[in-house]
C-alpha cells in the first residue's frame, strides 16, 4: 500500500548513514529522507542551503534549540532505560541518517545500536524495530498499545481527514470502518467472489503481451503490471474501469499523483514550526488539488451508483445484496440499512474507497515486479516453476483460480519475493498510547514505531543465505506471511496488520502462473542482467522498468520467418562461413532454433498426455473436424494407423512448415488485395457492388457464396500474378543431369523459378503491370497445373498442398472486408498515392504498414 517517489535509491550498504548534509529528499512519507543527490521534485528545496537569511534562521533556530535541549533533556530521561540510540543533531534529529533509501539505512544503524533503537526524526521520538522478536512484542504482546497510527498531515488531508482505515486513529471509529472492510468489502467469500474480474483482467494482460510479442516489440512488464492492478481494483471498488480515452487518460494521472503524494514528507509532521516550508514550495497546493480532484471523481462515481440503483428500484429489479456488487455498491447500501444506527457519513465511504486504491495497487503491482524481475535473474527458479504451472494446466488454454491450489512452488516464489522485496519495507508507522516497557526498555507515549519488516526478512540470524533468492527454503515449511511468523511479516501483524492480503495474493498469484504458462519471457539481447535499483518511497519499486523478450512462438515465429528468408553466406561460399559465426547470424539460428524447439516439445507433449488420457477412456476423436493438425499428426504417431511412421522431430517440423507456409503467404496475399483496391478505387467499387449484390439480405457470409463471387475470384488471381508472395517460389534441385530446352543442366544445380516476373511478362499478359482482374474473368487460367503464366503456388508434385485453404481463406476475409466497410487512406491523401514499396526476404510483404480508414458501410 501507500504511494511511492521515484528517486534512485543505491545499496549503499549503510555507508552514506550519519552524515551531515542537511538537503532534504522530500520522498518518504512518515520518515524524513535525507539524502546526499537531488531530488528532481523538490530541487527547490535547496535554498535551504543558500546563506539567506533562512540560513541565520535556522542557524539561531539551531542555537535557541540547543538551549532547550540542554535543559529539558536530563530531567525527562535520567530514570529510563531507553533504547540505545545514534547520536542525533539539533533540531532535525536523527532525520540526517535515514538516507534515500531508509530501510537500508536504518539496518546498518541497528547493526551498530541493536534491534532496538529509539531515534529522533525531528522533534519526534522514534523506535525502529529490526528484530523477529521485537516485532511479536509490538504486534501480538503489546499490540493494544501499539494499535494506534500517527497523525500524518499529507494521508491526513487525502483520506478525508483520517476517515479510512489505514490512518484512521485508534477507537471505536477505527473499529467501525476496518469491520465494515474485514466483514462487507475484503473478506474471504468477497474476494473469491471477484474471481472473474481477476481471471478477466489477467487473461486481457497475457492478450497485450501476446500481440506486442508478436509485433517482435519488447514487452514493458512494468506498465501491464500496473494497468492489472489499476484496472482490477477499479472494477471491484468503483464497478468499472477508468482507463479508456482522456478521462481514463486524467483519472491515471489523478491515481498517480495520489500515489505519489502518499509518499511524501512534509517538513510539518516532524518539526511542526518549519510547516510554512510546505506551503512556499507548494506542496500544500498540489496536496489541496489532488484532494479536490478526486473529491469530484468520487462524488461523481457515488452519483452514478445512487442514479442507476434508483433507476433499477423504479425499473421494479430487486438489489438482491449479491455477487457481482461493487465496493461503492456495498457500502452505499450499508449506510442505507445503517441509517438509523451509526449512520456513516458519505466521507466515509469515499475515505474507504480511496483505501482500497492507496493500500490495494502499488503494492500488489511493485509484487509483480519483483517476482519477475527474480525470476529472470533466476533461469533455473523459472524453468522449475514453468515445470509446475505447465504440468498443472497441461491441456488448458489458461490457469484458473481453481489450478493455483497445487502450485506448491508457486506459493514459494512469491513468498520468497515478498522476504527479499517486502513491498513496504517499514510496514505503516503505529504509535505507541501509552508508556510501555518493551525488551527492557521504557518506551513513553506518543512514541512512533517503525518495524523493519525487510531487515527482518533478510536477518542471517533467521535465514540461511538470508540475500539469496531460493524458494525452496519455503517447500516443506510452514513458514507464511499471515502475521504469525514474525520472520516473514510483509503484511504486518495483530489486529492493524493488512486486511487485504487475500485479495492481493489472489491476484498475484494468477497473473504469474499465467504468465510463465504461456510465455517464455527472456531479457533482451546484450542485456547482462537486470538492474535491481529500487526507488525512494513508502512503497519500493524496481527503479527501471522490466523490458523482456517472449520466446514462446507467436515472437519467435518473426525470427523464425526473417531467418527463412536470409541467405547464409556458408551455403553459397563454404570457406566464408565464418562470417555466419562472426556476425552472430550462426548463434540466431542456433537460439530461434531452440525456442522452437522447447515450445513444440511442450505442445507435443500436453497433447499425447491429452490423447493417452482419452484413448485409455476409450473416448476416440478420430475423424472428428474439429480435430487439428497436430492431433492428426500425433494419432498417426501413436497407433501408425496410417502405416506410415511419423516420429516427434517430424511432427515438430511439419507443424514448422504450416506457419512457414501458410501464415506469411496467406497475410501477405490479402495486404497487397487490399492495396491494390485501394489504389484502384473502380475496381473497389465493382468487387463491393458484386459481393453486396450476391449477399443482400444475409446476416453473415459464407463459404457457400464464394462459389458466385467471380469478380472477387478474379481480384485475388490478380493480385497473386502481380504480387506472388514468394517472388522466386521455393528453390530446387537437379537430382541428376538433364537437358531442359536444349540446355544441359548438371545434377545439384539449384533451381529459382521466378513466378513474379513469369507473372508480368509482356508475352503472356496485355498490360501486365496494370492492375486489371477483368483479364480473369472468362478465362480458364486457374492453379491446377496447367497454367503456367500463372503459378504463385508452383507447379507439379512440389507445388503447394495448400493452395485450396489459402484461397478459401483469402476469398473469405477480402469479402468481408470489402462487403462491411468503405475504404479510404487516413487524411486527404488518395487513392493512388498509396505506396507499392516491397519489404526483402522469402515472402514479399508491403514495406510500410498499410494504414487505412474503415468506414461501416450503409448501401
Ligand atoms: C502485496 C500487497 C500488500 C501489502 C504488502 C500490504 C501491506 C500492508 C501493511 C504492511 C500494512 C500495515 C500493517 C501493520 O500495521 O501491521 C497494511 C495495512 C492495510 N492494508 Fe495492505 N498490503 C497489501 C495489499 C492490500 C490490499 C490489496 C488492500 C485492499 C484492497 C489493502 C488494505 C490495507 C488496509 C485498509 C490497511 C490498514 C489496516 C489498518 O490500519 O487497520 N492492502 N498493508
Amino acid at each position: 500500500m501507500f504511494g511511492g517517489g521515484n528517486n534512485a535509491a543505491k545499496e549503499d550498504g549503510g555507508k552514506h548513514v550519519e552524515t551531515t548534509c542537511l538537503f532534504i529528499n522530500m520522498q518518504y512519507n512518515n520518515a524524513l529522507a535525507f539524502s546526499h543527490t537531488c531530488s528532481k521534485s523538490y530541487s527547490n528545496m535547496l535554498f535551504l542551503l543558500q546563506p539567506t537569511v533562512f540560513s541565520l534562521l535556522l542557524i539561531l533556530a539551531i542555537s535557541l534549540a540547543f538551549l532547550f535541549i540542554k535543559r529539558s533533556s536530563p530531567t525527562r530521561t535520567t530514570h529510563k532505560n531507553l533504547p540505545p540510540s545514534p547520536r542525533k543533531l539539533p533540531i532535525i534529529g536523527n532525520l540526517h541518517q535515514l538516507g534515500s533509501s531508509p530501510h537500508r539505512s536504518l539496518r546498518s544503524l541497528s547493526r551498530r545500536h541493536g534491534p532496538l533503537m529509539q531515534l529522533h526524526l525531528g522533534s519526534v521520538p522514534v523506535l525502529v524495530v529490526s528484530s523477529a522478536d521485537g516485532a511479536r512484542e509490538i504486534t501480538k504482546n503489546h499490540d493494544l498499545v501499539f494499535l494506534n497510527r500517527p497523525k500524518v498531515s499529507i494521508p491526513d488531508r487525502l483520506l478525508y481527514g483520517g476517515r479510512d482505515v489505514a490512518f484512521s486513529p485508534y477507537g471505536d471509529y477505527w473499529r467501525q470502518v476496518r469491520s465494515i472492510c474485514v466483514l462487507k468489502l475484503l473478506s474471504n467469500k468477497r474476494v473469491q467472489s471477484y474471481d472473474n474480474v481477476r481471471e478477466e483482467e489477467a487473461a486481457l494482460m497475457l492478450e497485450k503481451i501476446g500481440k506486442i510479442s508478436s509485433s517482435c516489440s519488447l514487452v514493458n512488464l512494468s506498465d501491464l503490471f500496473m494497468s492489472l492492478t489499476n484496472d482490477t481494483v477499479c472494477r471491484v471498488a468503483l464497478g468499472r474501469k477508468y482507463s479508456g480515452g482522456e478521462g481514463g487518460r486524467k483519472f491515471k494521472e489523478l491515481l498517480a499523483q495520489f500515489a505519489e503524494l502518499l509518499g511524501v514528507f512534509s517538513i510539518r509532521d516532524y518539526i511542526p514550526w518549519l510547516g510554512w516550508v510546505d506551503k512556499v514550495k507548494g506542496l500544500d497546493g498540489k496536496v489541496e488539488k489532488v484532494a479536490k480532484e478526486f473529491d469530484e471523481f468520487l462524488e461523481g462515481v457515488i452519483k452514478e451508483h445512487t442514479d442507476q440503483d434508483k433507476g433499477e428500484k423504479n425499473g421494479g429489479e430487486s438489489d438482491d445484496g449479491g455477487e457481482g456488487q461493487d465496493f461503492v455498491d456495498i457500502l452505499l447500501e450499508f449506510q442505507r440499512e445503517n441509517k438509523n444506527s451509526s449512520p456513516i457519513h458519505v466521507d466515509t465511504i469515499k475515505a474507504l474507497i480511496l483505501d482500497m486504491f492507496a493500500a490495494g495497487t502499488d503494492t500488489t503491482h511493485t509484487v509483480l515486479e519483483w517476482g519477475m524481475a527474480e525470476l529472470l535473474r533466476h533461469p533455473n527458479v523459472m524453468k522449475k516453476l514453468q515445470d509446475e504451472v505447465r504440468e498443472t494446466g497441461r491441456g488448458k488454454p489458461k490457469i484458473s483460480e481453481d489450478d493455483l491450489e497445487k502450485m506448491h512452488y508457486l506459493k514459494a516464489v512469491i513468498k520468497e519475493t515478498l522476504r527479499l522485496h517486502t513491498p513496504i519495507p517499514l510496514l505503516v508507522p503505529r504509535e505507541s498510547t501509552q508508556d510501555v516497557k518493551i525488551m527492557g526498555y521504557d518506551i513513553a507515549a506518543g512514541t512512533q514505531v517503525y518495524i523493519n519488516a525487510w531487515a527482518i526478512g533478510r536477518d542471517p540470524s533467521l535465514w540461511e543465505d538470508a540475500e539469496e533468492f531460493r524458494p525452496e527454503r519455503f517447500l516443506n515449511s510452514a513458514t507464511d506471511y499471515k502475521g504469525f511468523h514474525y520472520q516473514l511479516i510483509p503484511f504486518g501483524a495483530g489486529r492493524r496488520g493488512c486486511p487485504g492480503m487475500l485479495f492481493a495474493m489472489s491476484l498475484n498469484e494468477l497473473a504469474v502462473a499465467n504468465m510463465v504458462h504461456k510465455f517464455d519471457f527472456t531479457l533482451p539481447d546484450g542485456a547482462e542482467d537486470l538492474d535491481m535499483t529500487e526507488t525512494t518511497g513508502i512503497t519500493v519499486h524496481k527503479k527501471s522498468p522490466i523490458l523482456v523478450w517472449d520466446r514462446s512462438l507467436s515472437s519467435c515465429r518473426a525470427d523464425f520467418l526473417w531467418l527463412l528468408g536470409s541467405i547464409d553466406i556458408g551455403d553459397f561460399i563454404p570457406w566464408l562461413s565464418w562470417i555466419s559465426r562472426f556476425n552472430g547470424f550462426s548463434a540466431k539460428v542456433d537460439r530461434v532454433a531452440k525456442d522452437l524447439d522447447e515450445f513444440l516439445e511442450r505442445v507435443v507433449e500436453e497433447r499425447l498426455d491429452i490423447l493417452k488420457t482419452e484413448s485409455s477412456r476409450g473416448e476416440n476423436a478420430e475423424g472428428d473436424s474439429r480435430e487439428d493438425f497436430v492431433d492428426t499428426l500425433l494419432r498417426i504417431h501413436i497407433d501408425n494407423s496410417a502405416g506410415i511412421s511419423v516420429d516427434r522431430d517430424s511432427i515438430k517440423a511439419l507443424i514448422l512448415d504450416i506457419f512457414a507456409a501458410g501464415t506469411d503467404t496467406t497475410s501477405a496475399v490479402l495486404e497487397w488485395a487490399m492495396t491494390e483496391l485501394i489504389r484502384h478505387p473502380r475496381v473497389m467499387k465493382k468487387v463491393q457492388n458484386k459481393v453486396r449484390e450476391i449477399v443482400k439480405g444475409k446476416p453473415e457470409r459464407t463459404e457457400a457464396d464464394l462459389g458466385e463471387m467471380h469478380y472477387l475470384n478474379a481480384v485475388i488471381k490478380e493480385t497473386l500474378r502481380l504480387h506472388p508472395p514468394i517472388p522466386m517460389l521455393v528453390p530446387r534441385e537437379a537430382r541428376q543431369d538433364v537437358r531442359v530446352m536444349g540446355y544441359d543442366i548438371a545434377a545439384g544445380t539449384l533451381v529459382m523459378t521466378n513466378a513474379w516476373a513469369i507473372g508480368r511478362d509482356p508475352s503472356s499478359w496485355d498490360e501486365p503491370e496494370e492492375f486489371r482482374p477483368e483479364r480473369f474473368l472468362n478465362s480458364s487460367i486457374a492453379f491446377k497445373g496447367h497454367d503456367f503464366e500463372l503459378i504463385p503456388f508452383g507447379e507439379g508434385r512440389r507445388g503447394c498442398p495448400g493452395t485450396a485453404f489459402a484461397m478459401a481463406t483469402n476469398e473469405l476475409v477480402l469479402a468481408n472486408l470489402v462487403h462491411k466497410f468503405d475504404w479510404t487512406l487516413p487524411g486527404k491523401a488518395k487513392g493512388e498515392d498509396l505506396d507499392i514499396d516491397e519489404c526483402t526476404g522469402l515472402t514479399i510483404h508491403r514495406k510500410n504498414p498499410l494504414l487505412a480508414v474503415a468506414t461501416l458501410s450503409v448501401y
